[in-house]
């Protein structure tokens, strides 16, 4: 599978925090049956791994596994390795890039800048993650970059919600939008499995 046709699955992606393998499994399954198909667990907390094995092997087949913050190629070798299918990051390095090339894994590498999306292009990387979204730009930079560079298709994230999804979504160059607010932690820090399916119904509304 190519990156554009997994951002194609599923135009909004959870990208997901968890603290433990039977939280994912939980999660994840809540967002698979209200139709969130494809799933980014980042590598953000040392079980994370662990997680991407455990909702691989879990979840129904058609389940699209991928892993976020990868920094550095161990991370990328780390997550293909447990199962995930596709990768992201934050941004993008030339060693990254060439060792996710070479590996053939599909990649969403992270821009903020017109210059980190040439560069990027420049690598052969034409689906880009446009992060952290809100505070770069929002809208009015996907447009401006739209008018320049419309072969490149994006996935903002950072600071993306439900109330704004629908807008980003609306626009040529963004194939689907990625973020954290369907599984927001509650005061006692658990993701409130009900909370979780009324804002995946909601989000799936997009598609
Ligand atoms: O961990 C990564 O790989 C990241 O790039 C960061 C995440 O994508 C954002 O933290 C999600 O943003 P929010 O939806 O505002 O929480």
């Amino acid at each position: 599978m190519k990156i554009d046709d997994i951002l194609k699955v599923s135009p909004v992606i959870p990208v997901l925090s968890f603290r433990a393998v039977d939280e994912a499994v939980s999660v994840c399954r809540c967002l698979y049956e209200e139709g969130l198909k494809v799933l980014e667990i980042t590598l953000r907390h040392p079980a994370a791994v662990d997680c991407i094995r455990a909702v691989r092997a879990d979840l129904p087949d058609d389940t699209i596994v991928g892993a976020g913050t990868i920094l550095d190629s161990d991370r990328a070798w780390e997550a293909h390795n447990a199962g995930a299918t596709f990768g992201v990051s934050p941004g993008l390095t030339k060693t990254l890039g060439d060792t996710v090339k070479a590996m053939d894994w599909p990649f969403l590498p992270g821009i903020a800048t017109l210059s980190e999306a040439m560069m990027a292009k420049e690598h052969g990387f034409t689906a880009l993650k446009f992060f952290p979204a809100e505070i770069s730009g929002g809208i009015g930079f996907l447009k401006a970059v739209g008018s320049v560079l419309p072969e490149l298709t994006f996935c903002p994230t950072g600071g993306v919600t439900g109330a704004t999804a629908a807008s980003y979504l609306a626009l040529k160059n963004v194939a689907a939008v990625g973020g954290s607010w369907l599984t927001e932690r509650n005061k006692a820090g658990e993701i409130d499995p009900a909370i979780v399916r009324t804002k995946a119904a909601a989000a799936v509304a997009h598609f």
